[in-house]
Formats: C-alpha cells, sequence, structure tokens
C-alpha cells in the first residue's frame, strides 16, 4: 500500500543503518508526556472516538491518557515494543478486556458516538459489531461450515439454510478460501493449515456482518506465503471494514495501513500517516523504533 523508501529494521532484533538521512530536518519531538501525542491523532470521521482512557491491571497502569480517532474504513496499525500496551488498548475496543477481573477502563471510549463501557451495553451485540482475530489461529473443533455458520446462526442472520450457506460461501469467498474448501465444507477445521485456519477465523469475523475488524498480530504465527495471503486480505476487507491491527513487523504495517500509531510504556507517541512514519517520524522514539534502536 505504501512505497517507503526509509531504512526499516527487518526485525525488531536486528539493527538498521541509523544514518540514514532523515526525509526532513525538521527537530523531532523528544520527550514523552502522559496524554500528549504528536502527529494526526484525530481524524474527522471517527468510527472510534477514544478519549483520556486509562487501563489498569490492579495497581499496574498499562495504558496512559491515551486519546484518539480512528476513522471509518481505515487500517490503522498499532506498533510498539513488546509490553507498551497495544494489544490492552486494541482489547479495549470491543470490551474484550471485560472477562480479565483485574482490568479497569477509565475515560471515554465511543463507537458511531455511542459509549462502549455503557453497562447497560449489550456486550455480545458489541463483539459482533467490532469482530476479532487474534495471534493464533483459533478455530472451533467443528466444521469448516459450522465454523462460519455458528455466528449468523445465534445472532439470528439467517431464516432458512440457504440463507446460511449463502453467508457461508461468501465469506470464505471474501477470507479468499471458498476455492479451496469449497468442496470439503464438512471437514474438520483443525485438519486445515494454520494459514487456512486463520483465512478461516477472518471469515468466521466477517460473517455476522461486522463493521470493524480488530486483528492483534494476525500473522505471527504464519508463514511467509499465509503472511502475504492475509496481507491481501486485509487490503481487500478495508474496502468494506474498519481494520485495527497489532503488529511486530514493520514491514507489514507499513504494507498494509494508511495510519500507524506508535506505543511507548503505555503512551500513545505517536500517530501519523504511515509513509510519515516510515519515512519521517515527529517523535525520536519512533524513530529509534522504526529504525531499529530499540524494540
Ligand atoms: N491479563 C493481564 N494481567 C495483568 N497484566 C497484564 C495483562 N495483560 C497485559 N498486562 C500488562 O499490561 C502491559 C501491556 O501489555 P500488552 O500485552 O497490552 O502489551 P503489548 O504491547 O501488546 O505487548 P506484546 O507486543 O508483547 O504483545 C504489560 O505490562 C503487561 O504485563
Amino acid at each position: 500500500m505504501n512505497t517507503l523508501n526509509t531504512t526499516i529494521a527487518q526485525d525488531t532484533s536486528v539493527k538498521a543503518d541509523t544514518d540514514a538521512p532523515r526525509a526532513e530536518s525538521k527537530p523531532l519531538a523528544g520527550k514523552v508526556e502522559e496524554g500528549v501525542t504528536v502527529g494526526t491523532p484525530f481524524a474527522d470521521d471517527a468510527k472510534f472516538k477514544l478519549r483520556n482512557v486509562d487501563v489498569f491491571y490492579g495497581d499496574n497502569r498499562a495504558i496512559k491518557d491515551i486519546s484518539l480517532d480512528i476513522a471509518r474504513n481505515e487500517v490503522i496499525a498499532f506498533i510498539g515494543p513488546s509490553g507498551c500496551g497495544k494489544s490492552t488498548f486494541l482489547r479495549c475496543l470491543n470490551r474484550m478486556n471485560d472477562s480479565i477481573d483485574s482490568c479497569r477502563v477509565t475515560g471515554s471510549l465511543q463507537l458511531d458516538d455511542v459509549d462502549i463501557y455503557d453497562p447497560k451495553r449489550d456486550v455480545v451485540e458489541l463483539r459482533a459489531r467490532v469482530g476479532m482475530v487474534f495471534q493464533k489461529p483459533n478455530p472451533f473443533p467443528k466444521s469448516i461450515y459450522e465454523n462460519v455458520a455458528y455466528g449468523p446462526r445465534i445472532h439470528g442472520l439467517a431464516n432458512r439454510k440457504a440463507e446460511l450457506d449463502e453467508i457461508v460461501e461468501n465469506s470464505l469467498r471474501k477470507a479468499g478460501l471458498w476455492d479451496e474448501v469449497k468442496d470439503r465444507l464438512d471437514a474438520t477445521a483443525t485438519g486445515m493449515s494454520g494459514g487456512q485456519q486463520q483465512r478461516l477465523c477472518i471469515a468466521r469475523a466477517i460473517a455476522v456482518s461486522p463493521e470493524v475488524v480488530l486483528m492483534d498480530e494476525p500473522c505471527s504465527a504464519l508463514d511467509p506465503i499465509a503472511t502475504a495471503k492475509v496481507e491481501e486480505l486485509i487490503a481487500e476487507l478495508s474496502e468494506s471494514y474498519t481494520i485495527v491491527i497489532v503488529t511486530h513487523s514493520m514491514q507489514q504495517a507499513a504494507r498494509v495501513s494508511h495510519r500507524t500509531a506508535y506505543f511507548h510504556l503505555g503512551n500513545l507517541v505517536e500517530v501519523n500517516e504511515t509513509s510519515k512514519v516510515f519515512t519521517s517520524p515527529d517523535h525520536e522514539l519512533t524513530e529509534s523504533y522504526i529504525t531499529g534502536r530499540f524494540g
């Protein structure tokens, strides 16, 4: 999606050429101040409006006064060193943290201007609108068909078998899997390859017609070919869905996202157009991370 010409570290353990010239010579922000994010954290057409969000696990403050908009139909990547809070923040978007007893979320989190954390909110409905794909493919130990049909069935999206069949086929097609599995829909999903399982999990997420898909390191368990297929899929899905992806791969963030958000020790340090983050970031810490000086 983005053609980049800076030196991005090949992976976070490999040091890159940090002497590469910067595209701009403007001084970089250097300090990290809680609640202060450089770049463009806000958007005109916000799907999510997140303001002054803190997340605690017991006494540990894992997210520190973060404010961010996520625009409709954008792909935004969350990057940053291990433990900086990417997954914690992602999981706030569909209340996946609710199941962790010690976890407490404060601040204002809105989806289409409605409070995500309103105690009266139906969390099952929220998670149908804001689907999730996890790091490790986690298909149910059932058939390929049943994996995709389960959600639409429990949400009452199909009245007849023919309607359900259509949803299953369309979801598998959108996930780029139909041709590979159409002749073995009754086969057990756990017998598929890892990459196929992950695309099945994506088909399962989109079968309930979500508006947003959250992806937490969706390719970390996949080989490069399966990763390329999932990345192609993200580009296709971005035409219809808002996608938030946590990734440790800067190349992946550069390939698939429109904006990139850089997290550091629970702070949201910088958000910018992805091409800018990887060519001329506004913050020193972002630059250090993308050039592989730490991470
Ligand atoms: N279930 C949990 N219980 C207690 N603390 C947690 C829990 N999950 C995360 N944390 C803590 O919250 C902080 C942020 O963790 P989180 O997993 O969100 O970071 P991350 O940036 O996604 O890391 P990684 O890239 O390693 O997955 C860390 O200090 C972590 O130890």
